[in-house]
């Protein structure tokens, strides 16, 4: 997969060589099942039109500059993370729109006329919520009314579990209230992290992209995926603890880990009470961990 970065203005020769493609639109946060539905669909689209499937995402997440409601700056998939996974959903071009505050002012058929016709665009498909432009004016029947028919327009309806919308927003929700066994339904599986282990036996550190979005302060079982092994544990989040680091309190003493790539699944809420409570009392208990 490609990535392509795109500062303001647009460069004139990214528009030149861009690729003819189907574009996926959105920010794609935790890439959901939401998510997975649009571009599985725009994959059967660029595939049945022989064409590339392009995403294009923001960055930061344009809560950071646009002043309506809470700004987002944690992330649920960090931008290395969302390209991974875009990778593995068949994603041939991923283009990063730098999001400032000069890019939120662009009117919403100038968007279509630079960003996506401008980009050799020939099919978009987001979802029915998909908002874009300045004051985000642009919805998805005003794209079909900008694409002045350059190109095709696909709107995927709601995609809901639970009588719920699956969103971003949701899965973020859940985690700061420590649901992570809820995230499941919204994502398909556990909420994950990828990171760097340290450490040996009972006890490993586990280095994570600080931009990582964390569950509540809390005490959770989480399983360590690591070269095909998966090792049951607890780790604690705490205002005390570096957010960048996960310690990990492993049940087996197998692992050894030195710069060691993971995944941190968090599999349930346990307690909300501290590891160094916890560990009195699994004392007191004769419990050993
Ligand atoms: C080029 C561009 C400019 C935008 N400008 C604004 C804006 O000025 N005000 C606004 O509320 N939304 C604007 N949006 C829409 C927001 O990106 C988006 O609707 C909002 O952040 C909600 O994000 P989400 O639906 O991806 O979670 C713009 C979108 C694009 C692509
Ligand atoms: N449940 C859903 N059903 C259909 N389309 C969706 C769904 N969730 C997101 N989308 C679409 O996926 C693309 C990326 O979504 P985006 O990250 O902007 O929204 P989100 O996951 O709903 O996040 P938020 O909760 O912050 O609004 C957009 O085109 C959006 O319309």
């Amino acid at each position: 997969m490609k990535r392509i970065h795109i500062d303001f203005p647009i460069d004139a020769k990214i528009q030149e060589n861009s690729e003819a493609c189907v574009m996926a639109l959105g920010f794609f946060d935790g890439v959901h099942l939401g998510h997975q539905e649009i571009i599985k669909q725009a994959r059967q689209i660029a595939d049945r039109k022989n064409l590339k499937l392009a995403v294009m995402t923001f960055f930061p997440h344009p809560s950071s500059v646009i002043p309506k409601g809470p700004t987002v700056t944690k992330y649920l998939t960090p931008l290395p993370v969302k390209m991974k996974i875009f990778e593995l959903l068949g994603v041939d071009l991923m283009y990063v729109v730098e999001f400032n505050a000069q890019v939120a002012k662009i009117p919403h058929d100038k968007f279509v006329d630079d960003y996506l016709a401008g980009l050799h665009v020939r099919h978009v498909i987001a979802g029915f919520d998909y908002k874009y432009g300045f004051k985000g004016k642009g919805s998805m029947e005003q794209m079909v009314i900008d694409s002045a028919d350059r190109f095709e327009v696909t709107t995927v309806s709601k995609f809901t579990r639970e009588q719920q919308k699956v969103g971003s927003t949701l899965l973020r929700e859940l985690l700061s209230s420590g649901k992570v066994e809820k995230v499941r339904t919204y994502l398909g599986k556990d909420y994950e992290m990828n990171g760097l282990m340290n450490g040996q036996g009972g006890k490993v550190e586990v280095m994570i992209d600080s931009d990582y979005f964390l569950p509540c302060s809390g005490l959770y079982e989480v399983t360590v995926h690591y070269q095909g092994i998966r090792a049951k544990g607890v780790c604690e989040i705490s205002s005390q603890i570096a957010n960048d680091r996960l310690q990990v309190r492993l049940f087996h003493e197998s692992l050894i880990g030195h710069d060691q790539p993971v995944i941190v699944a968090w599999n349930n809420f346990i307690a909300d009470f501290d590891m160094e409570e916890f560990h009195a009392q699994a004392n007191m208990l004769d419990v050993s961990l």
